[in-house]
């Protein structure tokens, strides 16, 4: 048996898999819950404990007879965390995340050095999003200035988790592109934005690999740790959109990758750099040598969760409420800004329901219209990839969200594309073993990723949605008003 593992980091739990790549098929699964710290002032945490903790609790379930077959690791992680350790490689500080809005301060602080947000557009790709990891480097400095005088090491989470298995401290251009610290454009670390934060920053972050090269190797300390065999490479990883990008096949263009976890997320590949963060587009890099302008709302199956534990429902029963209410939930409209959002930009915002009449408010149009918002909240993102030349002939569907049938069909209607879900689960895991897979191969020979997705990467047919007419057109219909609702509230939240 040969295989390869993948592990993804997300922000509710761990997973790792292991796959037989001449089976094709994943032979083994574990993962670890994650818990969050969440505050009202927009704080979300996590410590390097708990991800020490999930490594431990995913590699003691996989069975011994198959971690002795691994022949490499590839590692996906939720983007923008930032993990700052000291010279003893001890955290400093809890690891804010991707879904932190506490920033907004620094957010504010850094584009008005570098001169507005057209003077950070042009030297980053982006704007300066709470989410992102610069604004959170500014506010350790502000916030914990003996923490921030002993930062030795900035790590994204699956830079950690690289670090962990080979004592190296790099980083792939992916993950970097979502630091606000990284020039997309020209691949390299931006001076200036750098030289706003603190003049020491730019001699702290790692060096810059490329994605096919390895992060390392598997140290001894980690092999008897996790009982993996030692020496075995650790590919570069990525971002887990960057990683759910090779998990979908999405590394040429023709296709995007929508993702529903957490997170909604949508995106695809380029061979160029380009992005529109005016409409909502980030301009990241891929984990496999190009481009992956991206689309990030804070509030994908936050929303729905929001509603299950409202009426505590399970997720079975969520989906069973949801069913029962029409397409376009009669006009009730869930505005899903749970977490303060990033897309559009309102780190304060709060979300509503609204479109309520007597006749209407009831738990079924609830439901179903959180599953709806969801969506809705990605849709500008496919205009914006439209305009940028994109033509894309499917979409393929990941994320816990994509499990329900239901998602499935809305997303199918509301987006007006069909909707295609790969065969394997875990594409961010599967992601990474496929990366891990080309490093490997990289090692006796070139390997075109592209052909290795093609080879590996598979749909299920029967997951297959595609746009009904009748839908489609009711939620054009229901879209306009969901912008129209967003537009009027938005400057309440400013
Ligand atoms: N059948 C389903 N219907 C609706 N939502 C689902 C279903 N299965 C899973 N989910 C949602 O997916 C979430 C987990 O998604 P996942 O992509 O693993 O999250 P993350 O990567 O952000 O940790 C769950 O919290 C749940 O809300
Ligand atoms: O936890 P997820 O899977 O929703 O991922 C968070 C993303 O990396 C945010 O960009």
């Amino acid at each position: 048996m040969k295989t390869v593992a993948g592990i993804d980091l997300g922000t509710q739990s761990m997973k790792v898999v292991i796959y037989d790549y001449e089976k094709k098929e994943i032979i083994e699964t574990a993962s670890c819950p994650m818990e969050l710290i969440s505050e009202s002032d927009g704080t979300r945490e996590q410590t390097t404990e708990w991800f020490d903790k999930g490594l431990e609790v995913c590699f003691g379930k996989l069975s011994d007879e198959n971690k002795k077959t691994i022949e490499a690791i590839g590692i996906s992680g939720q983007q923008h965390g930032f993990v700052p350790l000291g010279a003893d490689g001890k955290a400093l500080y809890n690891i804010k995340l991707w879904c932190d809005t506490s920033t907004v301060e620094e957010c504010k602080i850094i584009t008005d050095a570098a001169g507005g947000e057209e003077a950070v557009i042009n030297a980053l790709g982006n704007l300066m999003l709470t989410g992102f990891t610069a604004p959170k480097i500014l506010w350790l400095k502000r916030n914990k200035p003996e923490a921030f005088s002993k930062l030795k090491y900035i790590m994204l989470p699956h830079d950690y988790l690289n670090w962990k298995l080979t004592g190296d401290y790099v980083m792939e251009y992916g993950d970097a592109s979502g630091t606000a610290l990284f020039d997309s454009k020209n691949r390299k670390w931006s001076e200036k934005i750098c030289n706003i934060i603190d003049p020491k920053l730019l001699g702290l972050l790692p060096k810059l690999i490329e994605p096919s090269a390895p992060a390392g190797k598997v140290n001894e300390e980690a092999a008897k740790a996790y009982g993996i065999p030692v020496g075995i490479p650790v590919s570069a990883g990525g971002g887990d959109n960057m990683m759910g990008a090779v998990g979908t096949g999405t590394v040429v263009d023709g296709f995007l990758t929508m993702s529903m976890g957490t997170s909604g997320t949508l995106y695809g590949y380029s061979d160029k750099p380009i992005a529109d963060p005016a409409n909502g587009l980030s301009g990241f890099c891929s984990s496999t040598g190009g481009w992956l302008p991206l689309l990030c709302t804070m509030n994908c199956t936050v929303a729905t969760e929001f509603v299950r534990n409202l009426f505590q429902m399970d997720i079975k029963q969520l989906n069973e409420e949801a069913s029962k209410s029409p397409c376009g939930s009669e006009g009730v409209l869930v505005i899903p800004f749970f977490n303060g959002e990033r897309t559009p930009n309102l780190p304060n915002g709060r979300a509503s329901i609204t479109g309520l009449t007597s006749a209407n408010t009831n738990r079924a149009n609830i439901t179903r219209a959180s599953f709806e918002s969801a969506v809705f909240a990605m849709r500008g993102g496919l205009d914006a990839f439209r305009k940028l030349g994109f033509q894309p002939k499917e979409i393929r569907l990941i994320g816990g969200g994509s499990k329900s049938p239901l998602w499935r069909q809305i997303a199918a209607d509301v987006m007006n594309v069909p909707i295609r879900v790969p065969l394997l689960d875990e594409a961010a895991a599967l992601g990474g073993a496929i990366q891990g897979l080309w490093c490997l191969k990289n090692q006796s020979g070139k390997c075109d990723i592209s052909e290795l997705c093609k080879e590996h990467i598979k749909l299920d047919e029967s997951k297959s949605a595609n746009p009904i007419a009748e839908n489609v057109a009711i939620y054009d219909k229901a879209y306009e008003e969901y912008c129209k609702v967003v537009k009027t509230l938005s400057p309440l939240y400013a």
